[in-house]
């Protein structure tokens, strides 16, 4: 059995949504189904979710809210007539979309979740209409039925383990297809929390893992993973095969074609991942596979930046016969309920490097103060204009001269690092730079590699 994702880019119109089905009928084993919400249907279209988004902050600003209610039924609406759904077929999914702000929720966070959550709850509804009106055996799944449970944040849930009992409970019949929503779940107390943007992707892999598929399709817009951000990199290869670490230092670093939580549930049940195009669905797109027994097609597989990063560098003379230096820079930035990226050391300094998510300005006074006061380095500095360059590839623990090859490239062009960091993984290579050289290092490392 094989449990298929489609993204809100392959959702996104009735003629995508057609092509989806068609995948989905062209192979028996695609039998759990998980959508995202409709998305963009253009480059300057809105996705469902951020429409829910505004929708959830009128009914909390108690605005009007009818205009909105109407688009985002619209792109229902649209998808349903496609396939000959009448207005009588679509009037669920109108009266839940109008009856979101009248139901219980603890708190504003709460509700933001809810509403968002909509997005593929109502998305998976209207499937399920589809394909039964196309006269196909198929099942709208919703996370409260099969026990997908989550704790933390109502917008950023993780999955509680009970899931994978209660979903190997869950019943599918030979000849069904589920259709599940991604993207939430349900908390102990009964109410809905998401997983992070894009966090469909969790759901497929919670689910593969919980129905211990065979496989874990995840259709998305484009021939699988690239070996960079194709709007950095002019048309850039495809991956045909990578590892679980590999991905997940490259999602985390800026793939977003994939979550990099997504491939947890997938490593623990050691399900195969293939990244796909909905638009081309014979391509092979990418495959993500265990480590055992990899043999890679590179020396890298893939080339990121990203560009929301600080740092706070100090310098301190004999930081290094300081016992316990560190850990007081630590109990500051825990006081703060601040995390720190990465944290390359030499004798004499440190940077620490920084989300920009955690922090505003405030708080970067405040910690700023607060170490200058504890430690008294010899200078002190934050760096606003910081970002990070991930060089990914099992390839590069056998080859010798990588560093070099791409530390040299970056010098021909004028690019000085401002920090590397090496080691902690044998298959990443970071490099620290300035937010204006962070792409066009991207390409020159991408043509070193892949031209
Ligand atoms: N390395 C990469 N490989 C493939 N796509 C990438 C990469 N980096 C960024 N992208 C972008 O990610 C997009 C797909 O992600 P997303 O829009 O979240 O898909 P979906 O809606 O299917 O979940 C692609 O259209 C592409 O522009
Ligand atoms: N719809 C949600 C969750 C998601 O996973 O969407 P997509 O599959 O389109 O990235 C979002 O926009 O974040």
């Amino acid at each position: 059995m094989k449990v298929v994702k489609f993204g809100g880019s392959s959702l996104a119109s009735g003629s995508s949504v057609e092509q989806a089905l068609n995948i989905i009928l062209s192979d028996p084993q695609r039998q759990v189904i998980v959508v995202s919400a409709p998305g963009k249907r253009e480059s300057n279209d809105i996705k469902v979710t951020d429409l829910l988004i505004k929708y959830a902050n009128q009914v909390l600003n108690s605005e009007d809210t009818n205009e909105i209610v109407t688009k985002i039924f619209a792109r229902y609406q649209e998808i349903g007539y496609y396939f000959g759904l009448s207005d009588q077929d679509l009037q669920i999914i109108k009266d839940i979309l109008i009856a979101l702000p009248k139901q219980k929720y603890p708190n504003s966070d709460y509700l933001m979740a809810a509403f968002k959550a909509h997005g593929e709850r109502l998305n998976a509804r209207l499937i399920a209409l589809i394909l039964q009106h196309k006269g196909i055996k198929s099942r709208f799944l919703d996370p409260t039925e099969a026990g997908l449970i989550v704790t933390g944040k109502p917008n950023d849930a993780l999955v509680n383990p009970e899931s994978y009992l209660n979903l190997d409970q869950v019943k599918i019949a030979k000849d069904e297809r589920i259709i599940f929503p991604g993207f939430f779940g349900i908390t102990p107390s009964g109410h809905i929390a998401t997983f992070s943007r894009g966090g469909s992707d969790i759901t497929g892999a919670i689910l593969a893992r919980g129905f211990h598929a065979d496989l874990y399709e995840n259709f998305t817009d484009v021939n699988g993973i690239f070996a960079a951000n194709p709007n950095i990199v002019d048309h850039p290869e495809s991956i045909r095969k990578m590892t679980y670490r590999e991905m997940r230092e490259l999602s985390y670093a800026g793939f977003s074609v994939f979550h990099d939580e997504a491939l947890i549930p997938a490593i623990h049940g050691q399900i195969p991942i293939n990244v796909k195009n909905t638009h081309e669905p014979e391509n092979p797109g990418t495959m993500i596979v265990p480590e055992k027994n990899f043999e890679p097609d590179n020396t890298i597989t893939g080339v990121t930046s990203q560009k929301h990063f600080s740092a706070l560098y100090l310098h301190k003379y004999l930081l290094n016969k300081e016992a316990g230096f560190t850990l007081r820079i630590l109990q500051i930035l825990y006081r703060h309920n601040v995390p720190y990226e990465h944290m390359p050391s030499g004798i004499d300094d440190i940077t620490i490097i920084f989300n920009n998510d955690f922090l505003n300005d405030q708080l970067i006074d405040q910690i700023c103060n607060e170490i200058q006061a504890t430690i008294n380095p010899d200078q002190l500095e934050w760096i606003d204009d910081y970002a990070i360059i991930m060089i990914v590839g099992e390839g590069m623990k056998k080859t010798h001269g990588v560093s070099r090859q791409i530390l040299d490239s970056l010098d021909e062009q004028g690019i000085s690092p401002r920090m590397i960091n090496q080691g902690a993984s044998q298959i990443s290579m970071m490099i620290g730079t300035k937010k204006e050289k962070a792409d066009e290092a991207v390409k020159i490392i991408y043509q070193q590699f892949f031209n």
